[in-house]
């Protein structure tokens, strides 16, 4: 096959029979659904087209400059407060008022934009404004829905083009889902949570869209196919004039959130609707945007409501960042929590930040889930959700995120102490986290390091990474959730104590991590996985391809972004004629 010059195949390269109506310089190469076509159609593509042409060299630099900072930490340098931004820091400004209808955002579900799971984190509100005791039913229960694009999804074509799908059905009120096993059909109450809706990172293309023979950007795809169908409606029905809502993850820099303000001005320009309409919440989830999160509003100012602590990914850039540092080693992933001094203190000036610039602080994502079968290690892991929502709420948090329909009862138990106002934007403003340093923001992890910890990553990696290559971008594994962002932290943990042969020191046995031991971990908890999941299942699945790509990016001599850019490849399927694994090396189109 030929290729064009950014390795991927070109219009050019061959003939291409493709039954979408697409605007000039468009090429779809995913399977042809008619649903889909009712989301691709030649004017929402032409939206798209506009975005990817006006912004792609924005990107584009946007890139090379998290690739340059890259090189300066691996050099030795630590990211830090910019000087030339001091002003913006230090001079006194505010966000656009918060819309009313997202002024309560005590508890956000969180979850792919899987049908039957849209409907019931949509529904999740009404549950637990039944279930919840007698003296919470007197309070107003305000539940935002969040589907993932991201994190808790795994970027298939199928599974993007079902999820736009979905969320139109969703946005018009008309959904449904007819669970043909159970016989149960699933319908939007009455009374539905607010929809946000995350779009995929700036670093990740979609391969089944080219736009002048390049694969487009796949947030603007995202966010622009979902703009397009859904931003009326949306804003007669659920924002009350405003919106539509989005997340914005994995940004390092505020000259990324200047694009995406960009992005939405031209957006509102087009449709016509007021400057400010659109609303969004970054996720501060890298270690270099914690320095920029004044910025970030600033450039956001119009379109923000506020900033979330994305604590996941959060651990996993800290690794990425200092790579190069082997004075800052992580202890066992389970023992980097948010009482750790770094973590502590990202999310207070996040609190602060947030609340002097009139906007909400958002908290994050516990990874317990309910225990179906064993009520006593349930109501365990419900207490450690509780004991999580409570910091949160005494630290000024305003709202926080639950995985699971069958947690918002606790969290919001939790964060009904706010009182009677929806959010603590004017009461708790945490001006004595003004004074936090750089030190205490990049402070040192306390903890050990233990063979069960290597053994743990390894098995839930890899376990994670055969998930979400067969279409599972979210899965319950030994009780917690795991989505990309935790499975991250599993495969830069592992690489990091590889790289530096670290001493596991926790148990006492003083191992050396080394390449041998790493080989003999992997080949004994592949026979653990295959007896849990049990030989069928797992000759069937996609474990053996898993262990490869988790394994191969662990002892890599250099540490990948990310792994879903390498893991892409396996998950491009394009149409009519290809076999279905390209080896299209995304990353080189961005270099
Ligand atoms: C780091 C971050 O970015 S965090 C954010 C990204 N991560 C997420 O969004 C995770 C979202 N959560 C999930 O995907 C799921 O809860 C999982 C994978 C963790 C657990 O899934 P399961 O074990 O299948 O859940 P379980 O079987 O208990 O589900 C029970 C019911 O709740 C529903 N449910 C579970 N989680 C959710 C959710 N997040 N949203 C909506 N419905 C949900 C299920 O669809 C199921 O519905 P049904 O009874 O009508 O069939
Ligand atoms: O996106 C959330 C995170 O914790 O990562
Ligand atoms: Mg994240």
């Amino acid at each position: 096959m030929d290729l064009g010059t950014s390795g991927y195949p070109t219009p050019a390269a061959e003939k291409i029979e493709s039954y979408y109506d697409v605007p000039e310089g468009v090429d779809i190469r995913g399977r042809y659904d008619e649903e889909f076509a009712k989301i691709l159609t030649i004017d929402a593509l032409k939206f798209v087209a506009d975005l990817q042409r006006e912004f792609r060299n924005d990107i584009k630099n946007a890139l090379e400059c998290r690739r340059e900072a890259k090189s300066r930490y691996n050099e030795g340098a630590l990211p830090g407060f910019d000087p030339a931004t001091k002003h913006i820091r230090e001079q006194e400004w505010v966000c656009a008022p918060v819309p009313p209808s997202v002024a309560d955002r005590k508890v956000e579900i969180t979850g792919p934009v899987d049908r039957k799971m849209v409907i019931n984190a949509l529904n999740s509100g009404a549950k637990v404004f039944m279930s919840v005791t007698k003296a919470l039913k007197v309070v107003a229960v305000f539940i935002i829905s969040k589907a993932d694009f991201e994190d808790a999804l795994s970027p298939s074509w199928e599974n993007l083009m079902r999820g736009q799908v979905n969320l139109k059905d969703a946005v018009a009120g008309t959904i449904s889902f007819h669970d043909k096993v159970r016989n149960r059909v699933y319908k939007l109450n009455d009374q539905t949570a607010k929809l946000f809706v995350r779009a995929r990172g700036w670093h990740l293309p979609e391969a089944h869209i080219l736009i002048d023979g390049e694969p487009a950007t796949g947030c603007l795809v995202d966010f622009g196919l979902y703009f397009y169908h859904n931003h009326s409606t949306f804003r007669r029905t659920q924002g009350d004039g405003f919106g539509p809502f989005f997340y914005l993850p994995k940004m390092e820099h505020s000259r990324e959130a200047k694009i995406w303000n960009n992005v939405f001005e031209k957006a509102e320009k087009v449709a016509g609707i007021e400057r400010g309409s659109i609303r969004a919440t970054v996720l501060i989830e890298t270690l270099p945007a914690v320095f920029q999160m004044d910025e970030i509003l600033y450039e956001l100012k119009e379109h923000s409501v506020g900033l979330n602590c994305g604590r996941w990914d959060y651990i996993f850039s800290y690794v990425k960042t200092f790579q190069a540092h082997p004075d800052r080693l992580l202890p066992d992933r389970v023992q980097v929590g948010m009482t750790q001094h770094f973590m502590k203190s990202y999310s207070d000036l996040l609190i602060r930040t947030c609340h002097r610039r009139g906007v909400h602080a958002m908290g994050g994502m516990a990874a317990q889930i309910p225990i179906k079968d064993d009520p006593v290690a349930n109501e365990a892991a419900l207490e450690l959700v509780r004991k999580d929502k409570l910091r949160e709420v005494n630290a000024g948090h305003d709202g926080t995120w639950a995985a699971h329909p069958g947690l918002i009862p606790a969290c919001m138990e939790v964060f009904n102490n706010i009182g009677n106002t929806p959010n603590q934007i004017k009461t708790v403003k945490r001006e004595d986290a003004a004074n936090l340093t750089e030190q205490d923001l990049l402070q040192i992890p306390n903890g050990v390091r233990t063979m069960e910890g290597l053994r743990l990553n390894t098995r839930v990696g890899i376990q994670y990474v055969a998930a979400w290559l067969t279409g599972s971008g979210a899965v319950p594994l030994y009780n917690l959730m795991e989505d990309a962002a935790t499975a991250e932290i599993s495969r830069v943990q592992n690489w990091q104590w590889l790289k530096y042969g670290v001493e596991l020191n926790g148990d006492g046995l003083g191992v050396k991590v080394d390449k041998e031991l790493f080989d003999r971990v992997v080949e004994e908890e592949m026979a653990r996985i295959e007896k849990e999941v049990g030989t069928e299942k797992f000759n069937k699945g996609m474990y053996k391809e898993a262990c490869k790509i988790f394994t191969g990016q662990c002892t890599s001599p250099t540490l990948d972004d990310f792994f879903t850019l390498d893991a892409y490849n396996y998950i491009i399927v394009h149409h009519p004629e290809e076999p279905s694994k390209i080896q299209l090396m995304p990353y080189v189109y961005w270099q």
